[in-house]
């Protein structure tokens, strides 16, 4: 016997209380079996290209053709159902309450030892930087600026260092329609990056594992960047219609020389950890079973030494750079607002929130 009506209203009521985010892909199933079951097969008319959300639904709902109510609302209750098992057993990290500094969702900041470690938490998105961690992490540099730790270090949690910009972004579109988006994705492009040229303290990323897109060209204004064997770098620009941010334009040939810069950025070759370090991208590769235990040993030492001295040794080593980078902060940031509404960038998002293309 299918679902009773009953079955299925305690469902909807259950999705509303799931502890963990089931992710796009999910919701819009469960969007496209509620529409189904409630009102049949879908009629109403295809949304237009740039409303990014409502044709994601309606493609949803579509793709279920003439599937019974009855069924529908069984897949519904199923779908629920095993959501609920798995919700029961989320696994972010949740670090020692003394240690852990309170106010942030997507980031866990904790100081020790003269350091504070900025981790990025979205495990279940392979830590996607959406808005509110682009926030975060610029509310983070400010404390960690004035704090009293010595050095301030990234890293990821779970399995990724990070999967670059959460290219669900783009779809929360404003009144003021795309090319408010785009404008004011921009705006906050400039300032996210501009904290790390301003930094005052050494800035040290510990990756983990793969880094993608923004959380690899930001690198270059990191003062050292310890990396697992098991981490790679990639910069997807041009596959997804877009171009270099981060001031990657300027840092990475200026690293590792414009043929292998222009590889990466233009052409998107992902670089394995070793490879990263042969270009100077890498300070230092680990194999991944220490990986942990000889960075944080290393970092413990390094913590030690006179604050004010790292800090005035930083400022000689970067300062005469700042306003350049300042200026290509800027034009990097207005070149891409252009490319976010370009059709080669709309499509490439598009798949990949339709069909979860993969990089
Ligand atoms: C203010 C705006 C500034 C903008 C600055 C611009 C920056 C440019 C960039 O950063 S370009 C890089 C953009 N990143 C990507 O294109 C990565 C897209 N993701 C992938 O290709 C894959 O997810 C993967 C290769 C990173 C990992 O694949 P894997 O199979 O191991 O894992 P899943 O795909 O199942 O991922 C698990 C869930 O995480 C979601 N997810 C991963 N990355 C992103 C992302 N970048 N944006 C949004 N969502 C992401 C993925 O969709 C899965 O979610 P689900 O569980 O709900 O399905």
């Amino acid at each position: 016997m299918g679902a009773s009506q009953k079955d299925f209203e305690s469902a909807v009521n259950q999705v509303k209380l799931l502890k963990k985010d089931p992710g796009n892909e999910v919701k819009l199933k469960l969007y496209a079996l509620y529409k189904q079951a409630t009102e049949g097969p879908c009629n109403t008319p295809k949304p237009g290209l740039f409303d990014l959300i409502n044709k994601a639904k309606w493609d949803a709902w579509n793709a279920l053709g003439d599937l019974p109510k009855e069924t529908a609302r069984q897949n519904y209750v199923d779908l629920v159902s095993g959501l609920r098992s798995s919700s029961d057993s989320s696994s972010q990290v949740k670090p020692e309450a003394d240690k852990k500094q309170a106010g942030y969702e997507t980031l866990v900041i904790t100081s020790e030892d003269h350091i504070t470690k900025i981790m990025l938490n979205r495990p279940a998105k392979k830590n996607a930087l959406n808005t509110q961690m682009y926030q975060e992490i610029m509310l983070a540099l400010e404390a960690a600026s004035k704090d009293d730790s010595t050095i301030t270090v990234f890293t990821g949690s779970g399995d990724y260092y990070s999967s670059g910009n959460d290219l669900t972004n783009f779809t929360d579109i404003p009144p003021g329609g795309v090319e408010e988006k785009a404008k004011n994705g921009a705006i906050l492009l400039r300032d996210f990056v501009d904290c790390f040229i301003d930094f005052p303290k050494p800035l040290v990323a510990v990756v983990n594992g793969p880094a993608v897109g923004i959380s690899v060209t930001v690198l270059g204004l990191f003062d050292l960047v310890y990396a697992s064997d098991r981490a790679t770098f990639h910069t997807p620009f041009s596959h997804l219609g877009q171009t270099p941010e981060g001031c990657s334009s300027y840092t990475f040939p200026k690293i590792m020389g414009l043929a292998k810069a222009v590889e990466m950025l233009i052409f998107g070759k992902k670089l394995t950890a070793g490879e990263a370090y042969a270009q100077g991208l890498v300070t230092e590769v680990f194999p991944d079973s220490t990986f942990e235990k000889e960075v944080w040993t290393r970092l413990k030492a390094y913590s030690k030494l006179p604050r004010n001295a790292m800090r005035i040794s930083k400022q000689i080593i970067r300062n005469h750079e700042k306003e350049k980078l300042h200026a290509i902060n800027a034009e990097e940031s207005s070149i891409l607002q252009e490319r976010w509404l370009s059709d080669e960038c709309v499509n490439a998002v598009m798949n990949f929130l339709s069909q979860k293309a993969k990089l």
